[in-house]
């Protein structure tokens, strides 16, 4: 059974600070968000967690192994080196939608994201070590089938990240309202689904639902682990299995 740890990390009254005293220049925007993406990224990821993106002024991280503590140390870091603060509660649960919605609701209980006094909440738990096992993260990697030939070598770039932005939304609301999985894009032709306990027919089934609505194909390599990073790397085996066998669904378990 997965038990999956989520981290909702937040910074703090970050619109009002893009326009105080009069709006900031958007390349300075850009520059922050994206250097605190892959700080984050480096930060967590050390610790064998994954983080996503997700708007940027938001990220979601799986944090399976990290405790409280080294969310304070994250967030204390950030707070020395960046102009701008952020917020982080974790919560767990059976299914990664259901832990994200709980993480949610106690920073959303903690206050506004503009709220000016809200700053650096650090709330929730963590999973005791004795409880972890080898089966709490179930991460799948989606990859569009030979986007090269049929996308990235034959249309111009904005019609290619058309298509494949238009794979990525239909799979992301599938696989979040049928299979309570929080999917995210990693860039190229790629996405990375964090789930909870589900088997190849759940996958074929998404695979499938993506190519009737929209005209995608995918494959997926589906891991497991005791931390993303574990669950992740098996997942990127099993995609090449894939590739290999000519599957649209392996799992490494
Ligand atoms: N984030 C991330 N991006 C990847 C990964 N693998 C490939 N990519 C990106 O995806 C692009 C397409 O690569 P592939 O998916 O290997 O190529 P393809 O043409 O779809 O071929 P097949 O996947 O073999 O069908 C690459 O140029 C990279 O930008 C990965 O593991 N993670």
């Amino acid at each position: 059974m997965t038990n999956t740890q989520v981290t909702h990390v937040q910074i703090d009254n970050y619109g009002p600070w893009t326009v105080t005293p009069e709006p900031r220049r958007e390349v300075d925007l850009q520059t922050l968000q994206s250097r605190l993406y892959a700080d984050l990224s480096q930060l967590f990821g050390n610790r064998n967690g994954y983080v996503f993106f997700s708007r940027f002024d938001n990220m979601i991280a799986v944090t399976n192994g990290l405790d409280v503590d080294d969310h304070a140390m994250i967030q204390e870091s950030v707070g020395n080196r960046y102009p701008v603060t952020m917020s982080m509660a974790v919560a767990t649960g059976t299914t990664p939608v259901k832990a994200l919605g709980d993480a949610t609701s106690e920073l959303q209980a903690a206050g506004s994201a503009q709220d000016e006094h809200r700053r650096e909440i650090l709330q929730g738990r963590t999973i005791d070590e004795e409880f972890r096992t080898e089966a709490d993260v179930q991460i799948a990697h989606f990859d569009v089938n030979d986007a090269t030939g049929k996308y990235t070598d034959e249309l111009n770039e904005f019609d290619t990240f058309i298509r494949i932005e238009q794979g990525y939304a239909e799979l992301m609301r599938y696989m979040r309202r049928a299979h309570g999985s929080l999917s995210f894009f990693v860039g190229g032709d790629n996405v990375i689904a964090v789930c909870p306990d589900l088997d190849g027919d759940d996958y074929r089934d998404a695979i499938d639902h993506v190519n009737e609505a929209v005209d995608v194909d995918l494959k997926v390599g589906v891991g497991r682990g005791r931390t993303a990073q574990n669950a992740g790397m098996a997942a990127k085996h099993a995609l090449e299995e894939c590739r290999a066998t000519g599957a649209d669904v392996e799992l490494d378990f």
